[in-house]
This record gives C-alpha cells, structure tokens and sequence, in this order.
C-alpha cells in the first residue's frame, strides 16, 4: 500500500516571511512538494496573478463555498476571508504527495484538529522591530493595516507552542534548509520502510 504524502503546513506572523521562503523553497530542484492555492477576498496586489498566488473570490462566493463545505479550514483574517480548498489536498494525500499549505494561525489551528498527523511548523522573524521593518518595506500595507497586523502578530506569536517546530527566518535560504530537514526526518520517520526490512528479516 502507498503511504499517503505529508501535509505540512507553514505559518507565522504576518511579515515573516513565509511567502517569500515558500518561494524559495519551491524554487530548489530537490524540493518536491505540491503547493495548495488559497482562496481569498483580498484584492490582488500588483503582479499577482488569479489561479498562481491565491484563487481571488467575491465575499459573496466565498460565503457560498464555505456553506458548501468546501474549505478544509478558514479565516477571516484583518477584514478577508482566506480559505484552503479541501479537494486538491485530500487527493494529493490519496496519490501519496506532500502538500504545503502557507496560512495564518486560526487556520493552521483548524488543520491540526482535522490531520493531526501534519507537520506544523512556525516562521519566527528574529525579533519584532523586524518583523515591522518587514512589513513595512514591503509596502503592500497602510500605516493602520501595518499596526493592525502588528496587534494580530503578538497574539500569532502566543499559538507558538501549538506547533511541531519553530523556524526562525534570520535568512531565506537558512530558513528554506531547515524546512527541507524537518521534510526530511519527517518522511523518515514515517515511511513504511521499517515494515519491509521487518518483512525482509521474516523471509530469511
Ligand atoms: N529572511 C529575510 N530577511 C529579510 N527580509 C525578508 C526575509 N524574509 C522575507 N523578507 C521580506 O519581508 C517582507 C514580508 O515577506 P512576506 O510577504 O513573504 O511575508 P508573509 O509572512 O508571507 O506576509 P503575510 O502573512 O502578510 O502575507 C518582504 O518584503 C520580504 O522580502
Ligand atoms: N487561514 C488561512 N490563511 C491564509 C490562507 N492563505 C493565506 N493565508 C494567510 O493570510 C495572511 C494574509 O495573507 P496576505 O496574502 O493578504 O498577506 C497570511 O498570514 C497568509 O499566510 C488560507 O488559505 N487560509
């Protein structure tokens, strides 16, 4: 039988960082994870595209999907629904890929009730003053939305210990290489090999 894939979910507080090591992390050829788009409400940023960085959605529509069960969880995040589709996640389980989903705290909370078995882990920025020079510069935010986010990310940053492991965001590519660890012994730590060397020693 396969082993079903891994569903490893990133989260943090807003401005750590997660969609720019996400990135990263997909960008390595040794990396073969299946990233779930999310649905949202938000409008698009400039250069983001529907269907590539989020499945963009009216209130309306959204409400209507979530009365439909559709979501594997929800949120309603600094004034937008954000949203991770059950049906590409449940079928790449099934097909034995691992799954990566990049979302907020509520969400991520919501997940670990559903799969326990995933694998949680939490971006940490190096200290706060950065986590706001981050946001900031990214410039996608008003100076209410950068304090709004800031409020949100203390009380993120409270949910730490509901999570697997912790990562800290110092550099991209540092942070992208632990990723690939935990991925690593994850896998090891799961896989069905111990059953066919236990198999193996049977048959002698
Ligand atoms: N290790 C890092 N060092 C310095 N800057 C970084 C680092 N990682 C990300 N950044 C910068 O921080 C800003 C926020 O990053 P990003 O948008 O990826 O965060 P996020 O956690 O996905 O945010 P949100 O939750 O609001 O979507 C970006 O300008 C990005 O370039
Ligand atoms: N609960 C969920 N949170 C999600 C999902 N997709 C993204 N997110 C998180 O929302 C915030 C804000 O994102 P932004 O793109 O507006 O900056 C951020 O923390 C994302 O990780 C989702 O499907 N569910």
């Amino acid at each position: 039988m396969r082993d079903r894939g891994l569903l490893i979910v990133l989260s943090g507080p807003s401005g750590v960082g997660k969609g720019t090591v996400r990135k990263a992390l997909f960008s390595k050829e040794d990396v073969s994870l299946h990233y779930s788009i999310s649905m949202t409400t938000r409008n698009p940023r400039e250069g983001e595209v529907d269907g590539t960085d989020y499945f963009f959605k009216s209130r309306e529509v959204f409400e209507q999907l979530i009365e439909e069960d559709k979501f594997i969880e929800w949120a309603e995040y600094v004034g937008n629904y954000y949203g991770t589709p059950v049906d590409y996640v449940e079928q790449c389980l099934a097909e034995g890929k691992d799954v990566f989903l990049e979302i907020e705290v509520q969400g991520a909370i919501q997940v670990k009730s559903k799969f326990p078995e995933g694998v949680f882990i939490f971006l940490m920025p190096p200290s706060l003053s950065e986590l706001k020079n981050r946001i900031t510069t990214r410039g996608t935010e008003t100076e209410d939305l950068i304090n709004n986010r800031m409020t949100v990310a203390k009380e993120e940053i409270e949910m730490m210990d509901a999570y697997d492991y912790v990562v800290e965001n110092d550099q991209v590519d540092l942070a992208c290489d632990r990723i690939k660890a935990i991925v690593q012994a994850e896998h090891c730590k799961r896989t069905r090999l111990r059953e066919k060397y236990k198999q193996m020693l049977e048959a002698e």
